[in-house]
């Protein structure tokens, strides 16, 4: 008979298991000994019955789960038993694997997230394996031999290790091998026996080494999926790679035809604080002679240009300094770029403060945002200085990033480290692979450069030091990018286009099919297939040099050839002086726009003490600025009409910095100490712009939302949940609250709500790649500290299923539902199901892509 038995730790399962003790879970497919199954107790004399016919979608005679079991060797019950087809040993302590040899029937095998360093050879006794994972361990080297003994070998997982090459055999799995994960190795080159893989449909390459990729490749094998992004790549470029197989193919197709072209080309941002020298720098740079600017003529958002030099195109693009700006610049930081921080040194003080203002700043956003950047500080107004002051700010500066960088290392090491002492660690191990992968990323930071802007001596040294740093190959492999020339006939034409229609070189918007035309009617391109000037843009789009939104429905026709007229648009909303803007508007445009005098003074309370704008604000906003700027033509396309949304209005929805809002603090009534309270911590702190764009996410999911500058209140079926932010060095965290549910079975829906936000919350994460999320509920004992750490919420299983959770601090025991989600969304989705707003669905779909469903949510959020 089986028995339930009260829960025990991982370490005393698998010990107990070791004794002959173990606790099982049939699960109806097999023997699942996993410490998240329910714990049974089984008697040993029924052993052979655990291995049972496999009823599930994989056809498995015998099939047998030892996941997070912490396990350092295979049992010899299971050596014992060679009838096992399936043997999963993931998450546990493995090095080592003597005697597997003698499960010559397993065709299927994982033992990923092992120890695993020596790749173990007695594999190649295992001849009928289908699928091998191994994945998450330290192999090194696999040698020659195995692989030819493996034929049927069409699955295999070897992501996330330190692997740089493959054995020549692997070629034997020719006609079997359909799915190959070397993600996250050390591969500069793709192996040669991974081109003989006739049958590969699935190659995942992400975060190697990898500069060149064989036009064999996609010629050749037969692929339907193939990931390469976080590759120093420059045949193709990253920004082709980005477009999919389809773009790649494409782009060899292209180069099969004609003569590949190198194009060097250097995305260069300049960051710094306000009126620290960044226009004045990069004007200079390129007009080759000093450029005075006034103090009025601050930078307004972004401004783009374009300077070449030594057969190198530098990009510019110059970051306002305001703070009123730094909530949308993470969206313009993109990664391979130089990053040019500019300090002002008459400013600069050698304190804490002012270094954190002024340098600390802008290397932590960096940190979290492109980890793997290349920062240039420049210190500027040293004319205003004397050499010494300038010599000891240089090395305080310096010396100061240095203690960041150290830190930010040893913090990682002490984050992966408290994961690795947990006593259930296993529990923890994507939160560790994340902190693993961040622990990779060099920021590389570059000796500061001291200029005097006002001398163009300096700045032509300054000139000599950049392009010294960019023709680096070991700081920049990346700069040479080989395109067909198509590529670039097309770029020189739209330049073309823009310059000889006045009109358009106004606002730079074109309508897809136009521009085909236009395109086509030059000499060169009369071929051009849509197909391809898609393709071509789609490129464009990525290095910055037009701005084509495809996936945004209302903007997919809309080309914009010169991205000024967003930036120009961007300034209107988010800028400096807003307030001022806004009481500026003309009376005659509110008439136009049917507001009052009384309506203009609201938007500017509701922006003051919300930071928010509404619609009706915007429109007249906008209208006030493109009237000024004479481009009253494009008013009602960018904006629309009152019944129907302009383009303006999408693109805001697209970057998340769209919504309305009411009050907060009064609908939700104060804390109350009964509520369920959750932190999500972050690591290094909350990046500008991760709040609000978390707000608008969550506010397109929950209809009905009220929202202030740090604070959200959200109802999902009545019940509320409030977030709150909260930013302090060391202790920065999003505070998550609701109001304990009456009755048990109100838990469900409370958790649920809860969990979407970690979701949405873990999805922009992605775009963080340097940030570290780690989520924790407060002890629920008044004054006690502790608090308990959720694990990784990484699958449809619950995140405990535990009844009673223990206090380490205060030894108080609580019911498991008041401190984390009893049971994981899988019923989420049930549950929220009858209770979303019915858009909720759409909203998914547009957010999380159109294979995206409710019962997808939690998976796809999280991936
Ligand atoms: N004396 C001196 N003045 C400088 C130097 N660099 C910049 N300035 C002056 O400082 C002021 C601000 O320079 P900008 O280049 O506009 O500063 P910015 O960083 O682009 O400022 P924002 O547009 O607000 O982001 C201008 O008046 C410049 O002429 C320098 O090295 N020495």
């Amino acid at each position: 008979m089986l028995q339930d038995t009260p829960p025990h730790s991982a370490t005393e399962r698998g010990r107990a298991f070791l004794q002959g003790d173990p606790f099982s879970h049939r699960d109806g497919r097999g023997l699942d000994c996993s410490s998240r199954a329910k714990c049974q107790q089984v008697p040993l004399n029924l052993w052979n019955s655990w291995t049972k016919k496999n009823q599930g979608q994989e056809d498995y005679r015998n099939e047998v789960t030892l996941s997070r079991l912490r396990l350092r060797v295979v049992p010899p019950e299971v050596l014992q038993n060679n009838g096992i087809e399936s043997l999963n040993l993931d998450r546990n302590k493995l090095k080592q694997l003597p005697g597997i040899a003698k499960l010559c029937n397993l065709r299927k095998l994982v033992l990923s997230k092992n120890d695993i360093i020596d790749f173990p050879e007695e594999i190649r006794s295992l001849v009928h394996l289908e699928k091998l994972e191994l994945n998450q361990n330290q192999i090194r080297v696999i040698p020659e031999g195995v692989f030819s003994c493996l034929p049927k070998l069409r699955h295999l997982r070897l992501n996330n290790n330190r692997l740089d090459r493959l054995p020549k055999d692997l070629a034997v799995c020719c006609s079997s091998l359909q799915y190959l994960n070397l993600s996250n190795n050390l591969f500069l080159a793709i192996p040669l026996a991974v081109l003989e893989l006739k049958c590969l449909q699935e190659l995942y390459l992400y975060n190697n080494k990898l500069r060149q990729l064989p036009m064999k490749m996609f010629k050749e094998l037969p692929l339907k999926m193939f990931k390469v992004s976080g590759n120093p790549l420059r045949e193709p470029p990253y920004e082709v790679c980005a477009g999919g197989l389809r773009q790649i193919t494409s782009y060899f197709d292209q180069l099969q035809n004609s003569r590949a072209e190198e194009d060097r080309r250097v995305k260069t941002m300049f960051l710094g604080m306000s009126l620290a020298g960044k226009s004045t720098i990069c004007k200079s740079l390129k007009q080759r002679q000093i450029v005075q600017m006034s103090e009025e003529e601050r930078t307004v958002g972004i401004e783009i240009s374009e300077f070449q030099i030594q057969g190198f195109t530098f990009l510019f693009w110059d970051f306002a300094g305001q703070l009123e700006y730094y909530m949308t610049h993470h969206m313009f930081i993109t990664p391979q770029a130089l990053v040019i921080l500019v300090i002002n040194f008459q400013q600069y003080q050698r304190s804490d403060d002012s270094f954190k203002e002024l340098v600390g700043f802008w290397i932590n956003n960096l940190f979290m945002r492109v980890p793997n950047s290349v920062v240039l500080p420049v210190g500027t107004h040293i004319d205003v200085c004397c050499e010494q002051e300038v010599k000891e700010k240089k090395e305080d500066i310096m010396s100061k990033i240095q203690d960041m960088l150290d830190e930010r290392k040893s913090t990682l090491a002490h984050l992966i480290a408290n994961l690795e002492d947990n006593e259930e660690s296993e529990f923890f191990v994507d939160q560790w692979n994340r902190l693993k992968e961040m622990e990779q990323c060099t920021l590389t930071v570059l000796d500061l450069v001291p200029v005097n802007c006002m001398d163009y001596e300096d700045i032509r040294t300054l000139e000599g030091t950049i392009l010294k740093h960019v023709k680096n190959e070991a700081v920049f492999p990346n700069v040479i990018q080989v395109l067909p020339p198509i590529y670039k006939q097309v770029e020189a034409a739209i330049v073309n286009i823009v310059q000889k229609n006045e009109e358009l070189a106004e606002h730079g918007m074109m309508d897809l099919s136009l521009l085909h035309r236009e395109l086509s009617c030059q000499f060169h391109l009369t071929h051009l297939d849509v197909e391809l000037l898609r393709d071509i843009l789609r490129y464009l789009h990525r290095i910055g040099l037009i701005v084509w939104y495809e996936e945004v429905k209302q903007l997919e026709s809309t080309v914009f050839l010169c991205p000024d007229i967003l930036i120009t648009i961007f300034k209107t909303l988010v800028r400096y002086g807003l307030t001022q803007q806004l009481e500026s508007i003309a009376v005659d445009i509110l008439i136009a726009e049917h507001a009052t005098i009384r309506d203009r003074a609201n938007w500017v309370w509701a922006f003051k003490s919300k930071a928010m704008l509404c619609q009706k604000a915007m429109r007249a906003l906008l209208k006030h600025q493109l009237y000024l700027d004479g481009m009253r033509d494009v008013f009602e396309e960018m904006v629309g009409s009152r019944s129907q949304k302009g383009k303006l209005f999408s693109l805001l929805e697209h970057f998340e910095i769209c919504l309305e809002s009411e009050e907060v603090s009064k609908m939700w009534g104060g804390d109350h100490k009964e509520d369920l309270h959750i932190r999500v911590y972050f690591s290094p702190e909350i990046p500008e712009g991760f709040f609000k764009r978390l707000m608008v996410k969550a506010c397109s999911f929950f209809s009905t939302h009220w929202v202030a500058k740090a604070i959200c209140l959200l109802i999902c079926s009545g019940k509320p949940l409030l977030i709150k932010a909260n930013n302090q060095k060391g202790y920065s965290y999003i505070e998550l609250r609701c109001r304990k549910p009456a009755e048990r079975a109100g838990f469900q829906l409370v958790w649920d709500f809860v969990m979407t936000i970690i979701s949405i919350s873990n999805k922009l994460l992605e775009e963080w790649p340097g940030l570290h999320l780690c989520v924790k509920t407060p002890c629920r004992t008044a004054g006690c500290p502790a608090e308990f750490v959720w694990p990784d919420v990484d699958d449809k299983s619950t995140v405990t299923k535990e009844e009673i959770k223990t206090c380490g601090t205060c030894a108080f025991r609580f019911e498991t539902e008041l401190l984390l989600p009893k049971e994981y969304p899988g019923q989420m989705t049930r549950a929220m199901q009858e209770k979303l707003p019915a858009r909720f669905s759409e909203i998914f779909r547009d957010t999380f892509g159109p294979c995206g469903t409710l019962e997808t949510l939690h998976s796809k959020l999280t991936v």
